[in-house]
């Protein structure tokens, strides 16, 4: 599948639920009203869905929400996408969490064929833990990625980079990734979805936070790349690398490989524009079958953006997009 910017997109990030047992107060209100059950795809559709974009392409998948985790039955979906694996034209099948699932999932999620996660973490000290996710204990999220560790799953931890909240921190964070083989991430806060704070507040650009932390690190360019938007560094003191991810700061768009699909079928385009498809009619309408979904998705892709338009500052009160991450998915 080619764009009309010319990018070819072979990366579906799938959001399997909106809900979440945190709340992220970058991500979500407080007092969040999630989809309605009748609303959201069954597993099995969200599975069919993801078949016909591997099979226009898609070689990559990467489950989030919410928290795909808590999704009852999710492992199911995972383990039917992993068997896709290899000769059934993915090249990788990966999940974003916030971990809490992790003790009792990681096995199986090793055993589907997932190889590698992304388990977002912004800080190492409990009680801004819980602040940020404004209920989370800390334990249970490292007790996950250490279950990870131990089943043999990479790990990557993504922190977002919250002015005044975690800014202190990345030096701490970066030498703890080292001690136990993860990789980080840093990712400037976007402005989407109400989440009843001002971002202005929080919003730290990375460019400062590169420049800070090779006060104490000696950061060497790669050309790593994960088929995500990080552009990454070797620290040459751990050998672990950090990542930044900075639609802010510095735009990636022009190498944009990805959409999103939600829960309820709807196809986003792009993270920071309202344009979507509405796959689930399609899904669902019998006359359509395989040809009618493959010809939906085709279609949408000549829809794609060049690229967000996000803005934080004082004078831009709302958000940039007014769904919240949590719908499609980060
Ligand atoms: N603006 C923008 N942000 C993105 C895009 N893809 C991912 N992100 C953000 O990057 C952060 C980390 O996303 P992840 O779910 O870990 O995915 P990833 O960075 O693609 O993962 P890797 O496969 O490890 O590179 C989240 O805050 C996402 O919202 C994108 O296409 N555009
Ligand atoms: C929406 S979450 C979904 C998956 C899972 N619940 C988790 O937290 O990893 C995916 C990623 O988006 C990030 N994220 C959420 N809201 C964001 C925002 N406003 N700006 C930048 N990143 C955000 C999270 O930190 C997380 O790394
Ligand atoms: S970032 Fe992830 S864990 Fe935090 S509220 Fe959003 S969906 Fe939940
Ligand atoms: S903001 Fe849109 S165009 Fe830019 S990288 Fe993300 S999904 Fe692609």
């Amino acid at each position: 599948m080619i764009d009309p910017f010319g990018r070819r997109i072979s990366y579906l990030r799938v959001s399997v639920t909106d809900r979440c047992d945190l709340r992220c107060v970058y991500c979500m209100a407080e007092d969040m009203t999630f989809l309605p059950k009748r609303e959201v795809l069954t597993l099995e559709e969200l599975d069919r869905l993801c078949g016909a974009f591997i099979d226009l392409g898609v070689e990559k998948i990467r489950l989030t929400g919410g928290e795909p985790l808590v999704r009852r039955g999710v492992i199911g979906l995972i383990r039917n996408l992993g068997a896709r694996i290899g000769g059934g034209g993915l090249q990788e099948l990966t999940i974003t969490t916030n971990g809490t699932q992790l003790p009792k999932m990681a096995d199986d999620l090793y055993a589907a064929g997932v190889r590698r996660i992304n388990v977002s973490l912004d800080t190492l000290d409990p009680a801004v833990f819980k602040a940020v996710t404004r209920w989370g204990e800390i334990g249970q999220t490292l007790d996950g990625l250490f279950a990870a560790k131990a089943a043999g799953l990479a790990v990557k931890i993504n922190a977002v980079a919250l002015k005044g909240v975690n800014e202190g921190e990345y030096d701490r964070m970066l030498a703890w990734c080292g001690e136990h083989g993860f990789d980080l991430t840093l990712i400037e806060t976007m402005p989407l979805g109400d989440i009843s704070g001002d971002r202005m507040d929080q919003y730290l650009p990375l460019s400062v936070v590169r420049d800070r932390l090779r006060a104490h690190w000696t950061l060497e360019a790669t050309d790593y790349r994960t088929g995500g938007p990080a552009r990454y560094y070797t620290v040459k003191e751990t050998g672990r690398r950090i990542g930044f991810i900075t639609p802010m700061t510095h735009n990636f768009c022009e190498s944009c490989n990805r959409v999103r699909l939600t829960c309820t079928g709807t196809l986003y385009m792009c993270l920071g524009q309202e344009d979507a498809a509405d796959l689930r009619q399609v899904l669902r309408d019998p006359e359509a079958g395989e040809a009618g979904l493959r010809a939906a998705i085709e279609a949408a892709m000549l829809r794609k953006p060049k690229g967000h338009d996000f803005v934080i500052e004082r004078r831009q009160a709302k958000p940039a997009v007014a769904r919240h991450m949590s719908v499609t998915g980060g």
